[in-house]
Parts: C-alpha cells; structure tokens; sequence
C-alpha cells in the first residue's frame, strides 16, 4: 500500500512538472512570437510590411547575413565614399527597397518600426509626450554602462532628470566653459607642436587617442571639477565597458533575464562594479564648485532616496554623461579632421576665418559665434557623419504618428543617415561633402538629426559645438592636415559610428603662437 502511495506521490510531481513544463513553453511561445506576430499584423492591415521573421528570432539571421556579405564586398579601390550605410547597415538598404520607407522587421519577440518618411520623422520630432519614451531594446545589454541614467529612463524619472541636468548645458553656463575648454586644447596642441618639430616639420599621426583625452578633460573638468588625470581610469574603465556590451545579448533581451554567469556579463558586472566604485571616489573628493556634479548631487540628497538608491542615481547620471559627452564629440572631431585633411579648400578657408576673427586674440565664446565657415564644416561632418546612427524611441501607450498606428511596445528607428542622404531633401550632391549647403539658416529643419529629435534631444548640443570648435580652429590654425596614405576608411558601429581603424593624418606646421603678434606664418622651405 505505501508503494503504490508513492508511486501516486511521483505521479502527481510528474504530472505537475509537465503541467509546469507545458504552460512555460506555451508562456514562451505566446511572448516570443505569437505576441509580435499580431503587432507584425496590424501594421500589415494598414499597409506596412516588412521581411518575414522566421521563429524564434525574427530578422537577427537576415541581418548577420547581410553584414557578413557587407563586410566581404569588394572595396570602392581606396576612394572614399562617405555614405556609411552599406558597410554598417547593409540589411536596411535591401529592405527598404522591397517595402518603402515605412517597414517593420523584429529581432526576437521586439518589434521595430523603421521610419524614414520625412512626414512620420516630423511628427515624432514633434512630439512632447511621455508616452513617447526611449526604446528598451538592448536595455538589459547596456543596463551596466546606463543604469537608469538619463540616456536611458522613461516617464517621470527621465523628466526629473533631465529638470536637473539640463540648465547645467544652458548658453550661459557653456559661455563660461570655453577659457577652460581652450585650457584643455593646449596639452594636445603642445603634444602636437613638440612631436612635429622633433620629426622635421612633417609629422605622421593617429589622432584618436589625443583626441579622447581632450574630450575627457574637457567632460572632467567643466561637468566634475576635476582634471583627466584623476578620471582617467574611469574614461579607460567606461571604454572597455562600451567594448563588452556592444554586442547584444540576445538571450537577455528575449527573456529580460540578465542573470546568466556568462563571460561577457561577468566582465561587464567586474567593470560596472569598478566604475560605480571611482565615481563615488571622485564624488567624495568633489569641492563646492557649481558644477554639474553638486546639481546631480544636490538633487540626490534632497529627493527622499534611500542611501543605495541616491548612489546608483548620482552614479548613473555622471556614467551617462560621462559617456555622452566624451565619446561621440571626440568621435565627431575625429571625423571632422578627417573631412578637412580630404579638402584643403575648406582647410584654407577655416585658417583664414580663424586669423581674421581671432587675430591673434584668445579664443571667446564670441569668436567662436563668428565662426560661419567652421560652423558649416562641422555641420556637414555631422550630416555625413552622425556618430548616432539611429534615433530610437518606444511607444510606451498606443499613438498615433504621421498617420501611422502604433501600438505599445513597438520600437522606432529612424535611420540618421538616410534621412541625411536623401538627394530629395538635400540635393543630388547629398553624398559629397559639401559644407556650404548650409550657408542657408537651418535647412530640412526636421531631418537634420544628428543630435537626435523633440523633447529627447541632445542636451549638450551647444557645449559639444563650442568643444568642436575650439579644438578644431585652434588645430587648423597651427597645422595643415593632410589625410595620411595609412588612413584606412571603414566607419563601424561599435555603440556609435567610429572609424574602425582610426584617423591617420599628416600634420605640416604652418603658424606658431607669438605672445605679442599672436599667429605667426610659419616658413616653409
Ligand atoms: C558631437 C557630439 C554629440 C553628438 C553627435 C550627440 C548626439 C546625441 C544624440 C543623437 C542623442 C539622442 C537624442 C535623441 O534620442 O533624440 C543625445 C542625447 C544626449 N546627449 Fe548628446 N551628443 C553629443 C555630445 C554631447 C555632450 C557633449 C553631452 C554632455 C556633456 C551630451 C549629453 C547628452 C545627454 C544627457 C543626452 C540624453 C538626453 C535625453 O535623453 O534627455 N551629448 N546626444
């Protein structure tokens, strides 16, 4: 008689593991596809399609296989072609294509709305409300380099956030930052200036790393009151951060469990750890300047958070702008030395206007207004080369967007570059660098997106510009660049479009600094 209770007992356990088992892959199947499968139909029903996603991971495999034929297509035989999308996101192409401009793909269970109608783009920049957040797409990759930082919350937290970090970035504030902003150039220039000299007038160059460190004193210094040197490692820490999760982590995204042991998430977590642990370093460490840290300090100590929660806050915040404001200017003056070392035309033409408008004086945030031909150089980089290949945002209720239904949960994507290359928009030269096509004020207001779009928009736009061009005007009125035949062109999307393998130019003196004359010709044999 006790056998056959047991027996019964394993029965039941049996019975209810199947039963466990059995509701888990019928939970599974609904949310990875049968879910996504019905968003996919709605926007079939209004007359959007898309390529077929095959169970269970949607588009990924189509996408691989497109980058993986991208990358082994022939070369375009050294020229330099400044459309970056075949290299980078060849599967958007082919899609577009077949379905037009407004199409959906998933990638797992998450569904993606690619936008680059100009109408539906407008509509989106237009839009001020909180149901129109940041898309959570490899939310759960990235958590350890954003926490729940600016960059990536929603709803009220981010509009609280961005109360307090906003104002900081006011014209006023930048106005005030570029003596310490000129500060910071003079390192790199003087780096500069010795190695030339030492090499014979001529010098060959890999500007990245230079280029990086300035960025990061100048982030260092104006937003933490503290110099590179002392967040040094933690630029260093936050690179390798960015190197670790920059590829997805498909598992994480489909299941939203983010425990998994693996290589990559120990790494990630060991340097999350390290970060977290030097920012409150340099938080205790920090004086009484009015800076961006005491505001996300002050915030923090006057909201009703526990002690954990006020530390991830800050420690998120100062993550997100340390990474904000570092990587993509540094990227984007990359690309801009690059585009001047193509065109000694333009290069001439920003030397000259330096001369005339500084004429020897420092550099002031009213020089720097002055600056037309520098300002359009910069624009056109960013126009060809947006260091934000997408703008993103999720639909966190059901809206309604140039005309196009979109249900909760779908992800948008606006391609920047496609709508940057578009010969309707800007002309049948849309591909070449061209900077005086914006001698015009503001052409293609809502399709110009390179610091993204509406209430979301970079806040650090102008004191990215004034960083630009400073380093930029006090570069080319020292040296002429010329694109070294090292250069190897192959922009990449790490976290944001880089080139690959660097910048390599070659750096001819032709002005040196004279305290009474200000810039003095040099003379070249
Ligand atoms: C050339 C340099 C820069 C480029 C190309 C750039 C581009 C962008 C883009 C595309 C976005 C997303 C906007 C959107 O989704 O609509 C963004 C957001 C942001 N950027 Fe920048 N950025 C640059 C420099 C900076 C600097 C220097 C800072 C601060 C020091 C900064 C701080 C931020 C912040 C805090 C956000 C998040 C805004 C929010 O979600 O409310 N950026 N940036």
């Amino acid at each position: 008689r006790e056998m056959m209770e047991v027996g019964m007992a394993m029965k039941v356990v049996l019975s209810l593991c199947c039963v466990g088992a059995c509701s888990l892959a019928i939970y599974l199947y609904y949310t990875v596809w049968v879910v996504p499968q019905r968003l996919l139909a709605g926007f079939r029903r209004q007359g959007i399609g898309g390529p077929r996603p095959s169970f269970p991971y949607g588009n990924i495999a189509d996408m691989r296989e497109a980058v993986a034929a991208a990358k082994s297509a022939p070369r375009a035989g050294g020229r330099i072609v400044h459309d970056y999308r075949p290299a980078v996101l060849p599967f958007y192409d082919k899609w577009r294509k077949e379905h037009g401009p407004v199409f959906t793909y998933s990638m797992g269970n998450v569904v993606f709305l690619h936008v680059s109608r100009p109408d539906v783009v407008r509509d989106i920049n237009l839009c001020v409300s909180l149901d129109l957040g940041k898309s959570s797409y490899l939310k759960a990759t990235h958590e350890p380099l954003f926490g729940r930082g600016i960059l990536k919350s929603n709803g009220e937290a981010w509009a609280h956030q961005r109360k307090i970090i906003a104002p900081e970035f006011f014209l006023d504030k930048v106005k005030g930052m570029v003596d310490l902003m000129v500060d910071s150039a003079q390192t790199l220039l003087e780096s500069w200036e010795a190695r030339v000299d030492k090499s014979g007038g001529t010098l060959d160059i890999k500007i990245d790393d230079d280029i990086r460190a300035y960025s990061a004193d100048v982030i260092s210094r104006t937003c933490f009151g503290s110099s590179y040197v002392k967040g040094k490692k933690i630029f260093l820490k936050l690179r390798e951060l960015q190197k670790a999760v920059s590829k997805p982590n498909v598992l994480a995204e489909m299941t939203g469990l983010r425990f998994f042991p693996t290589k990559k998430n120990r790494q990630a977590w060991g340097l999350h750890k390290q970060v977290h642990r030097l920012i409150l370093e340099i938080v205790k460490e920090s004086g009484e300047d009015k800076n961006l840290l005491r505001a996300i300090l002050h915030s923090a100590s006057s909201s009703k958070l526990g002690l954990r929660e006020a530390e991830n806050f800050i420690v998120d915040n100062c993550k997100s702008i340390y990474f904000a404001g570092y990587e993509s200017t540094a990227v984007t003056a990359a690309w801009c030395l690059m585009l001047l070392g193509l065109h000694p035309e333009w290069q001439d033409r920003v030397r000259q206007e330096v001369l005339d408008v500084c004429g020897g004086r420092p550099l002031d945030s009213q020089s720097l207004q002055n600056m037309k031909n520098l300002t359009m150089v910069i624009q056109e980089t960013l126009r060809l080369y947006p260091a934000g290949a997408f703008v993103s945002r999720m639909a966190l209720q059901e809206l309604k967007l140039g005309g196009v239904h979109i249900p909760k949960g779908v992800n948008i994507y606006i391609p920047v570059s496609t709508m940057h290359l578009d010969p309707k928009l800007w002309g049948p030269d849309a591909k070449e660098f061209n900077p005086a096509r914006f001698s015009d004020a503001r052409p293609q207001l809502h399709s110009y997106l390179p610091f993204g779009a509406g209430a979301r928009t970079c806040l650090g736009q102008g004191f990215a510009t004034a960083e630009l061009k400073i380093l930029i005007s006090l570069i080319i009125s020292k040296f002429a660049l010329k694109l070294s035949p090292l250069y190897q062109h192959s922009p990449a999307l790490k976290l944001i479009v880089e080139p690959e393998f660097g910048v390599d130019l070659t750096l001819t003196k032709v002005h040196t600094y004279d305290r009474s004359r200000g810039y003095v010709k040099v003379q070249l044999n």
